[in-house]
């Protein structure tokens, strides 16, 4: 046994929020990166920043739980912006269940109604320091994050820098890494993915959620 390996209960924040490291759960990450590239309606995002609205080079899909018998397309608004949300797709469904039951496993219930996934083809997409605190997301939200594809930096940083905060958090998201925020994390940090010439392989992450208000 490895004393030093980092342990999925131990906390990868100093302060302020919980962000725990499960390490890799899935094998055949592979397979479902390519599934999901291949089978999901990609969409640019739009991000407004200084007043200003960018379309991004990032793709995302929304899915989640839908109101049955309902043939209207099912819509949600969030960081001002109206997406459509997709019914969940059977390998994201399973997926969804195997991170609850694993959360579970750790003490931690969580039931996901929502997952956004987000596509980079390459390492010059990334995407910049936010919080998820949306009001959607109620209270010290639980969000999940499982990546597919090419490894990349996700870096925290402490919303007010202080001495005590002033250090960056930074891991490398590995295919088929599981990584969950939780606590205060998202009104005290923020966290970004950030560019890098370094890689051009494309990925994906799955971040599920649990939205307040959801059909
Ligand atoms: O791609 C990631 O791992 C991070 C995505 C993210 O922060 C988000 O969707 O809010
Ligand atoms: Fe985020």
């Amino acid at each position: 046994m490895d004393l030093f390996a980092p342990q999925p209960t131990d906390n990868l924040l100093p302060c302020d929020g919980i962000v725990n490291d499960l390490g890799i759960m899935l094998s055949d990450d592979r397979a479902l990166y390519q599934q999901l590239l291949d089978k999901l309606p990609w969409q640019s995002d739009q991000v407004t920043l200084f007043g200003k609205t960018h379309i991004t080079t990032r793709k995302i899909v929304w899915m989640g739980d839908t109101s049955s018998g309902s043939d209207q397309a099912l819509t949600y608004t969030y960081s001002g912006h109206t997406r459509p949300i997709q019914p969940w797709h059977s390998s994201v469904f399973h997926v969804k269940q195997l991170i609850e039951q694993r959360l579970l496993e750790l003490g931690i219930a969580a039931q996901f109604n929502s997952c956004l996934l987000n596509y980079y083809p390459s390492g010059e997409d990334g995407m910049g320091y936010h919080a998820d605190d949306e009001p959607e997301l109620g209270h010290q939200p639980i969000i999940a994050s499982l990546s597919l594809g090419a490894t990349r930096k996700f870096v925290f940083k402490h919303k007010a820098h202080n001495k005590k905060t002033q250090d960056k958090v930074e891991l490398y998201l590995e295919s088929g890494q599981l990584v969950v925020m939780r606590g205060d994390t998202q009104q005290y940090w923020k966290h970004s993915i950030t560019k890098t010439k370094k890689v051009d392989e494309g990925r994906i992450s799955l971040t599920f959620r649990h939205m307040l208000n959801h059909p």
